[in-house]
């Protein structure tokens, strides 16, 4: 396994978000992360990338104990995740996006930008072959100079995508990639997430479009109430008792694409 989870567990005061989830991500492979509302998906991504401290439990990433590392450390090692694209500057250019966001995880700081050191200008040089690169990867190279404010929703999700890319990832955590776009632009957003695969990135999603997840996840893990109630192949979930009741009594969403 890539990534292995063990009892991991985070509460908020009272609530337990995700509660002693053992699960593993194997390489190369797309996995997916579904469950009703409130299930912990989000916040199981968030321990994972370090933005919240788990309360138990032990992460491990190719052999190295995670578990207690500070988000920069872990995106160091090679773990991405996507924001939403709300995150995203509207008043600046595709191309200023990633370039910016991809300047934030190099090392130059306020001396070498006063001083214009040598340092920064490889930075620099690197970060804008860097961005292109990954621009050209998402396909956005027609739009790369437009505003973020004047492209499509599934523009932005490409940027959000070419973000992450950009640190040269070995997984990446795609946080409702699909969310708020047509499902024309899903199946092109899915046909992205397996050419990320063809590189050899591996692929964990949380996504609410079943039929998106059915079609493109190599392994589901299903959540409910922080407990991972099922986890198995598309076809081992869709016939998993207990997690249609979950879906069923829930009221969710999740069924509908
Ligand atoms: N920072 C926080 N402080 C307190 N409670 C939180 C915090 N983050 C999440 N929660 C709670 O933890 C539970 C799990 O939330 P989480 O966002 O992980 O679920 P989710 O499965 O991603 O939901 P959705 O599909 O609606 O995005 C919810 O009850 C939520 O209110």
């Amino acid at each position: 396994m890539l990534l292995q989870t063990e009892g991991l567990t985070k509460s908020f005061g009272g609530l337990t978000a995700v509660d002693q989830v053992d699960f593993g991500i194997e390489k190369g492979k797309i996995t997916a992360i579904i469950g009703p509302n409130g299930a912990g998906k989000s916040t199981f991504f968030n321990l994972i990338s370090g933005f919240h401290p788990p309360s138990q439990g032990k992460i491990v990433y190719n052999g190295t104990d995670i578990t207690k590392m500070k988000s920069y450390e872990i995106a160091k090692l090679g773990i991405a995740r996507t924001f939403q694209t709300t995150h995203l500057f509207e008043q600046s250019t595709v191309l200023e996006n990633v370039i910016i966001g991809h300047r934030l995880r190099t090392k130059s700081g306020l001396f070498d930008a006063i001083f214009r050191t040598p340092r920064l200008k490889r930075e620099e040089a690197a970060c804008r072959e860097k961005a292109s690169e990954v621009i050209e990867f998402v396909g956005l190279k027609d739009v790369e100079n437009q505003l973020v404010s004047d492209i499509s929703q599934e523009a932005k999700k490409r940027t959000a995508f070419a973000l992450a890319l950009a640190t040269d990832p070995e997984i990446v955590f795609l946080d409702e990639p699909a969310a708020g776009v047509n499902p024309e632009e899903t199946d092109g957003l899915a046909d992205l997430m397996r050419k990320m695969v063809d590189k050899g990135i591996t692929v964990c999603i949380i996504e609410h479009k079943m039929q998106m997840i059915m079609s493109l996840a190599d392994k589901i893990m299903v959540l409910n109430y922080g407990k991972k109630i099922a986890e198995g192949t598309p076809e081992e979930i869709r016939n998993n008792k207990a997690v249609i009741q979950a879906y069923l009594g829930g009221g969710d969403d999740a069924t509908a694409d």
